[in-house]
């Protein structure tokens, strides 16, 4: 994926949670100011009060009474102090808006700060996701991965997001027939099913595979590998061979929750968007995720993953370790791709990595690691091969791009479903050919 440096106005905040979070925390501060002002006001009204109490006044009293009143020397007296002395006063003391306007001030650079309409937009859209990849409507829900009751709770805010919005400004809307009947419905308890929507599209392989329908696989064995590397045989890991067409291997606790702790720990300043591009994923380019990208000077845990990479697969890693963590938003999804590039069929690709592969070859081998527990929603998917990987936190997947001759294997391409629920996080690294070509096990 290609990326881009955002400058704070436009950041999308629906595309990661880390920026989700962020954007809560401009909220609570928005509320504290918020809160302050309300009770900067409230002060005044009481000191107001006070004063209006203490002043016993007739509002219709007539000419008799006025002169009663005055008659008596105690209110001849206060009369006077109030009326010289109290009413200036009181216009100064409303007049001072200092304790207020503080207040205002935050909460307008708090303005500048929330989601634009493109993100309202994302937003949105991630929901439609949520709705259509999980084919949210129908009765008969997947079972397996996915949870009808957390799966309803998204249908739900998805409603929700909907009715918050009076005019349709979506194209999410096409799909509707009855757009005023629709727009009735989505006002009714969030309860009763919506039915004024089209006809469903038959399902795309990646929403089956979303759905938990791809047929299970044949029951392979899990086992330690002990051989593979000198590290294995006083570090065994429990792998698993997930598929032999593609080569996709999957093991188990291989990277530490420390490690995922200091791994997870950036701000979203230091992170940046991560966008399909045109060769990969053609069409309009797409906001993925929030990434953070390191380079080939990486620090200490960088070179120890990427170390660890070397000692699972055998493989030559190479001198680089860059590496890119990355963190999906609800709804969030990457659409099917390869990582491979074949730059063959693609010659005149202008992308910013063209040379590092016509170099070093295409990108032979992908590491996953899994940085957090996602029990519903966000597995990573292989269409072709029917393939659905449900992240597990500490386990890595690691899978061939490439066949042995170094022809792309078309059965690679990957996708990662909706996320629905919680925060994902992964950390990503693809490894080119040429560091390979001597280690590379024959697996055909
Ligand atoms: O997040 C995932 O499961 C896959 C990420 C991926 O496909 C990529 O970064 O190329
Ligand atoms: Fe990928």
């Amino acid at each position: 994926e290609e990326t881009s440096k955002d400058s704070p106005k436009d950041i999308i905040y629906s595309i990661s949670i880390r920026a989700l979070s962020e954007l809560r925390e401009i909220e609570n501060s928005y509320m504290e100011h918020l809160t302050n002002f309300a009770s900067s006001l409230q002060h005044k009204v009481d000191v107001l009060k006070v004063f209006i109490d203490s002043v016993t006044y007739e509002s219709n009293g007539g000419k008799a009474d006025r002169i009663r009143y005055v008659s008596n020397p105690l209110n001849f007296f206060r009369l006077v102090r109030r009326t010289h002395e109290d009413w200036s006063k009181l216009i100064t003391f409303i007049r001072d808006q200092k304790s207020v306007n503080v207040h205002i001030e935050e909460m307008h650079k708090l303005v500048n700060r929330t989601p634009n309409s493109e993100d309202m937009q994302e937003a949105l859209l991630g929901m439609d996701r949520i709705e259509h990849f999980y084919d949210l409507k129908s009765s008969d829900m997947a079972n397996g991965l996915v949870s009808d009751q957390q799966l309803q709770r998204a249908a739900q805010w998805y409603r929700l997001a909907l009715n918050a919005i009076s005019e349709p400004q979506n194209n999410i809307f096409c799909s509707v027939d009855h757009l005023s009947d629709y727009m009735k419905e989505l006002s009714q308890d969030p309860g009763l099913p919506l039915v004024h929507l089209k006809a469903k599209p038959i399902a795309t392989a990646v929403e089956r595979g979303c759905r938990g329908k791809f047929p299970p696989g044949p029951q392979l064995v899990c086992r330690y590998n002990s051989t593979s590397t000198p590290f294995m045989r006083y570090a065994p890991l429990k792998q698993e061979e997930i598929s032999r067409n593609p080569l996709i291997w999957l093991y188990h606790d291989v990277i530490y929750d420390s490690e995922i702790a200091q791994l997870k720990n950036l701000t979203r300043d230091e992170m940046i968007q991560g966008i399909t591009d045109n060769y990969t994923t053609p069409g309009k380019a797409s906001r993925l995720f929030h990434l953070k990208a390191t380079d080939d000077d990486g620090g200490k845990l960088d070179k120890a993953l990427v170390n660890r990479m070397a000692d699972i697969s055998g493989l030559d890693v190479g001198n680089t370790t860059s590496l890119a963590r990355i963190n999906y938003g609800l709804g969030g999804y990457f659409p099917e791709h390869s990582d491979y590039t074949d730059l063959k069929m693609h010659p005149a690709s202008n992308l910013w990595y063209t040379e590092e592969l016509i170099e070093e070859g295409d990108r032979l081998i992908t590491f996953l690691f899994y940085m957090t527990d996602v029990p519903v929603g966000g597995a990573t998917i292989f269409p072709e091969a029917e393939i659905a990987i449900q992240p597990k936190k500490g386990s890595a997947l690691f899978w061939y791009n490439l066949h042995n001759n170094c022809e792309p294997n078309p059965l690679t391409r990957h996708a990662v479903c909706p996320m629905t629920v919680g925060s994902r996080w992964v950390l990503v690294k693809s490894m080119l050919n040429y560091d390979h070509m001597f280690k590379k096990p024959c697996y055909k």
